[in-house]
């Protein structure tokens, strides 16, 4: 019974990015050989990128990702390594897991289960293959067998689940090749980050090591690949049940390898459905450093943890995938342009803590200032820009909000008023319709006036810097449309489309006193923090707050979900709602809530059409391009709230 090393490497990649994906293929697999790996298992789809959409159909992308297969060739020596892409065979597309061994194609070996709800959408483009069939793929490199193979190298017998067939059960190809007899399985994954996700990967893992008695690798992509969904990077090596290997998540570097060392059954029965792999493992006599979880894994705010990471991850990747220069935006002092603001801080920070100067300087190589920059406090400032744009309903508590804020994260920081352009649009349609504009007539207009020329401005700020504008609505507001179409929902990304606005104000107050590893905090947010959600359009006198506009967070949020998520009726939310809320509000107010919700739903699903591209954090978001689908016109929800 041999030792020999397993190896997982996550790879952050980007679709259709030929030379790039493969570049860093190529860089892993030298880094396992130089530490004797003998199998080498990379992420799911990892030639084309996970997120290709609509360009797998293209035949051109698999003959691309083909060539660049056969370019792997020569630089797997030694070594088993697993790499991902997509594969037609009969006319139909398959998401397949190349075995690469000693410069030769031993075997491609098809998904059997598709991955197909929430934002997976796999069915659209591949094909599921069929457990047990297996066949032969007429190849310019000759005849290679295509199916539910195992592989037999070196003495070792190898199996594969990729991705969503490890999801399923007492289905999962596990038992399969537990019974044919494998002593390890290679699990390619592009399983995309939500909150704690990663506790079912990890358990899925520890699993299938168990099913087989033997040994388990796991890869998943890193990063934010392709806009919406942000990739843990989680990877594991499981050996008999036990974790002997895991990275560290949300890592900001291009890849990450983790390797042990383990001691493994020997097989060398010849059967039907084993392809011979001719390598001979690299006498592993070197001792591998412990690769263990961050420390902040284990503590009890996880969930504000797991924010932070992904979400700055998501908005460091977007930047420089999309080579802008930066963020723009337009900062009230409240809770979601602040929230924003601080997690575009924590991508510079966290990019810089693991960069490294030189390592930023050569991922941003593009920004034609970034060698002018010597600091990680100039950076930012040339990184991130914020405006205050005031108007006579501001409050003094906002701008000095927005003011500390920005002092504290040391963003360039604009401070103007826009009553004069109010007053401006104004007497222009005053003239126009003949009449004046007051506020018990025309309240929606003239808030909406306000929201709509703090547009244009930070547009032109995100122009000169060619920065991205950041749209601030939280999944709350998106539910109701509290939120004026081409006013604060200008920008180019919703970092927080895919969150509620009860988490955003939890998080802010962990962030001001606890922060990330209980170091990276941010003391600026303490008048953030003492702020009552307010749009601030109405005037001063009014006392505008959100809540009294719509209802509590808590309850919309609560309403959303079991909506949107448990798939309840009208009726049964209400039902819900008096169960849990009956003891602080009337019956009355409750359906009158209920009401509202359905109402404002149903009458916004164009503006949720009409959203910049958010990220995914939860079990589930409200975004109709990747998650729900909602007719645009509709009766409304609200009429089957009472029978
Ligand atoms: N199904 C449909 N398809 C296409 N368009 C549809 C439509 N239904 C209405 N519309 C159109 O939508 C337009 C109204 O939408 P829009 O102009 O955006 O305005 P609207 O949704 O009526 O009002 C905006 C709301 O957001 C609140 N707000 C604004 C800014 C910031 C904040 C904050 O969170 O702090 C809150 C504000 O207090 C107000 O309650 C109308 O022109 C209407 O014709
Ligand atoms: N005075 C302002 N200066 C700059 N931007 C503003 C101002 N008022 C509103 N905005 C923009 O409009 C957005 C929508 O306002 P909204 O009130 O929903 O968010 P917020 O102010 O960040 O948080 P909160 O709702 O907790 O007050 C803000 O996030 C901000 O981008
Ligand atoms: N790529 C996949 O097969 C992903 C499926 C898996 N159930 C997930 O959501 O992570």
């Amino acid at each position: 019974m041999p030792n020999i090393a397993l190896a997982a490497g996550v790879l952050n990649q980007i679709p259709l990015d030929w030379k790039g994906n493969q570049a860093r293929i190529i860089s892993i697999i030298q880094e396992a050989q130089q530490n004797q790996v003998a199998i080498l298992c990379l992420p799911e789809l990892c030639l084309t990128g996970y997120g290709c959409e609509d360009q797998f159909l293209a035949t051109y992308t698999s003959e691309k990702a083909w060539e660049s297969l056969i370019q792997l060739l020569p630089h797997t020596q030694h070594i088993l390594v697993w790499v991902g892409l997509p594969v037609f065979f009969e006319g139909k597309l398959y998401n397949v897991a190349a075995c690469l061994a000693n410069g030769k194609l031993i075997s491609l070996i098809p998904k059997q289960y598709l991955a197909n709800d929430g934002v997976h959408y796999e069915t659209r483009w591949f094909n599921p293959w069929p457990a047990h069939q297996r066949s032969v793929l007429s190849t310019s490199l000759g005849e290679i067998p295509m199916g539910d193979y195992r592989i037999l190298a070196d003495g070792i017998s190898i199996g594969i689940e990729i991705c969503q067939d490890a999801w399923e059960g007492e289905n999962r190809p596990a038992h399969s090749l537990a019974q044919r007899g494998v002593s390890v399985i290679c699990s390619p994954t592009a399983s995309h980050f939500a909150f704690a996700k990663s506790k079912t990967r990890q358990r899925l893992a520890i699993e299938g090591s168990q099913i087989i008695q033997g040994s388990y690798v796991f890869a998943n992509v890193l990063g934010n690949e392709s806009g919406r969904t942000i990739f843990d990077g989680d990877a594991y090596v499981v050996h008999q049940g036990q974790i002997c290997a895991e990275t560290q998540r949300f890592s900001f570097k291009d890849s990450q390898l983790i390797v042990a060392s383990v001691e493994i059954n020997c097989q060398t029965q010849v059967a039907d459905d084993l392809i011979v792999a001719n390598v001979q493992w690299p006498l592993s006599n070197q001792t591998y450093p412990h690769f263990e979880a961050a420390p902040w894994e284990g503590t009890v705010n996880i969930k504000e943890e797991e924010f932070a990471r992904a979400v700055s991850l998501g908005l460091w990747d977007y930047v420089r995938k999309s080579y802008s220069y930066g963020w723009v935006i337009s900062l009230s002092g409240g809770a979601d342009s602040s929230a924003i603001a601080t997690l575009c801080y924590l991508a510079i920070r966290l990019a810089y803590k693991e960069l490294g100067w030189e390592g930023i300087q050569s991922k941003m190589a593009y920004i034609p200032w970034i060698m002018d920059v010597s600091t990680e406090k100039d950076f930012i400032a040339r990184m991130l820009t914020t405006a205050y744009q005031g108007t006579e309903n501001s409050s003094d508590q906002t701008r000095t909000s927005a003011k500390a804020l920005a002092e504290c994260i040391g963003t360039t920081h604009y401070d103007w008023n826009i009553d004069v352009l109010v007053k401006e649009y104004r007497g222009i349609i005053e003239k126009a319709i003949g009449r004046s504009l007051t506020w018990e007539q025309d309240d929606i207009t003239l808030q909406n006036v306000q929201a709509r020329l703090r547009s244009p401005s930070v547009w032109m700020l995100a122009n000169i810097n060619n920065a991205l504008l950041l749209a601030t609505s939280n999944r709350s507001e998106a539910s109701v449309g509290y939120a004026t179409m081409d006013g604060d929902t200008s920008g180019s990304i919703s970092p927080i489309a895919g969150i509620d606005k009860t988490f955003i104000r939890q998080w802010l107050i962990w962030m001001e006193k606890i922060g990330l590893d209980g170091k990276l905090s941010m003391p600026g947010l303490s008048h953030v923090n003492s702020l009552e959600p307010s749009a601030e359009l109405r005037p001063l006198t009014s006392k505008q707050v959100d809540e009294e506009d719509l209802m509590p967070y808590p309850i919309l949020n609560a309403i959303e979900r079991w909506a949107f998520y448990d798939k309840l009726s009208p009726e049964n939310c209400l039902k819900n709602l008096i169960q849990e809320y009956g003891a602080n509000f009337s019956e009355d107010q409750l359906t009158a809530f209920c009401s509202r919700f359905f109402r404002l739903w149903a009458r916004n699903q164009w503006k949720r059409e009409r959203y910049a591209p958010g990220f995914h954090v939860d079990e589930y978001s409200l975004d109709p391009k990747s998650w729900l689908r909602f007719p645009i016109l509709s009766a409304g929800l609200e009429k089957d709230i009472k029978p």
